[in-house]
């Protein structure tokens, strides 16, 4: 967590470090911040910010100190020292100095240099990296290593780690408040669209380091390759190029990517964890095809524009951005992640002739597209429906099942700027 900046002065300068802090807050408030006892006292008392008050300086808050640069968590020191007094605690002093020199960490001593690196803070770019470390078959803890090698020279990157009780979603919403000028996102599609769901609509920039098993929203972005994926993202992000995207809500919860049922809803609740850490993606593929012949009807309602049709389908998928291998997606070709529009794929029991018929009746709203090669396959696209089924079917929504029909979807276009290749 290289985005920690500590704040210490001694008691005669305690007046010109509030009025430093009070001068710089908007720099200050993007940062994490801790403090020796009395000088993050003083600070809290006369400002909002959120910061960690550690020991005072003379029962060891300098040697704490110390301790979090040796940790690489450091971007700066800001201290001011009392060059006419003498302290009782000069060994822990000259030992954070030492380590300062030691790490090559910013260190300001007087209120010039401080307001130097304070104008260097204002110009640097802050990146909260949300990493999921269990997505994927990785090891996790090399991957966070070689992010924070290829990017924390060139940003200050804060990391912060998904847990069992702390969502992506949430890390995100904390990653915004805090004036993150981009997030990053590490992990499957599920993490990407957890992330994608806070920070839609912030216009906040986000970047994708693609470590899942499908990966399919990076895939579909084309900022995703086979050999070096976590090093081209990198790449990716720091040469700063962005494309505005269109994302979707489904049931309340962000979609990026597409919401399945039938087909494609069986399909991911038949690959589990332990098939997708043995087969990586293949495991997609492996439950598809059991499922194949196993699959059951079920009458459907679709609602577009208040008008409603019903029919027989075997799988209902609603895209907002889709890889090509994601084939139930792709009715008639390429989904569009910028028309502002959902694609619609819906597989039918009656042949492809009839179902255009019972659908014509959309028309109105929804365009209405078929593609020669595949039978019993309907493709349209319009900005929001709703889907009911009966008996009522398993949603997935970007990789996870979220629970069962009826789905009220809406496209919410250009929604994300994402960097992006080209
Ligand atoms: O003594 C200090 C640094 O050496 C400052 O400590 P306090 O912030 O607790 O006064």
């Amino acid at each position: 967590m290289a985005c920690t900046i500590a704040l210490i002065a001694h008691d005669r300068q305690k007046d010109e470090m509030v009025s430093f802090v009070n001068r710089h807050l908007p720099v200050l408030s993007r940062y994490r911040l801790i403090a020796t006892g009395t000088t993050g006292k003083r600070i809290q008392a006369a400002s909002d910010l959120e910061i960690k008050i550690l020991e005072p300086g003379m029962l060891g808050g300098d040697a704490q100190i110390a301790a979090e640069v040796v940790a690489k968590n450091v971007v700066a020191v800001i201290f001011l020292i009392d060059p006419l007094y003498a302290q009782p605690h000069e060994p822990d002093i000259e030992a954070l100095l030492r380590v300062c020199n030691l790490q090559n960490v910013p260190l300001a001593t007087n209120l010039a240099t401080a307001e130097a690196i304070a104008e260097s803070l204002a110009n640097s770019v802050t990146a909260h990296l949300i990493f999921n470390p269990v997505s994927g078959q990785g090891n996790a803890e090399q991957d966070l290593n070689l992010i924070r090698e290829l990017l924390e020279p060139h940003l200050h990157l804060e990391v912060h780690q998904t847990t069992p009780d702390i969502s992506p979603e949430e890390l995100a919403k904390n990653a915004i408040a805090s004036a993150a000028d981009m997030i990053i996102v590490s992990g499957g599609d599920g993490t990407v669209s957890a992330v994608a769901g806070a920070v839609m609509e912030t216009s906040i920039p986000l970047g994708i380091i693609p470590r899942g098993t499908a990966n399919a929203f990076a895939m579909a972005l084309g900022i995703t390759q086979q050999i070096n994926p976590i090093r081209r993202a990198c790449e990716i992000i720091l040469a700063g190029k962005t494309r505005v995207v269109d994302a979707a809500r489904c049931n309340g919860s962000p979609l990026i990517l597409l919401a399945g049922i039938g087909f494609e809803a069986e399909t991911v609740a038949r690959a589990d964890r332990e098939a997708k850490n043995r087969w990586g993606s293949l495991a997609y593929i492996m439950a598809g095809w059991q499922q194949l012949d196993q699959q059951i009807l079920f009458d459907a309602e679709i609602e577009i524009d208040r008008s409603t049709q019903k029919f027989q389908a075997g799988a209902i998928t609603v895209a907002n951005a889709a890889p090509l291998t994601s084939i139930l997606a792709q009715g008639t070709g390429k989904v569009v992640a910028d028309d502002g529009l959902l694609d619609v794929t819906i597989a039918t029991a009656e042949t492809k002739l009839q179902a255009v018929v019972t659908l014509l009746g959309m028309l109105e709203s929804a365009l209405i597209k078929t593609n020669n090669e595949i039978n019993n396959v309907v493709h349209l696209q319009t900005k929001k429906l709703k889907i009911s089924a009966n008996p009522p079917q398993k949603v997935v929504l970007d990789g996870e099942i979220i629970g069962t029909t009826p789905l009220e979807i809406e496209s919410v276009p250009q929604a994300l700027t994402v960097f992006v290749l080209e």
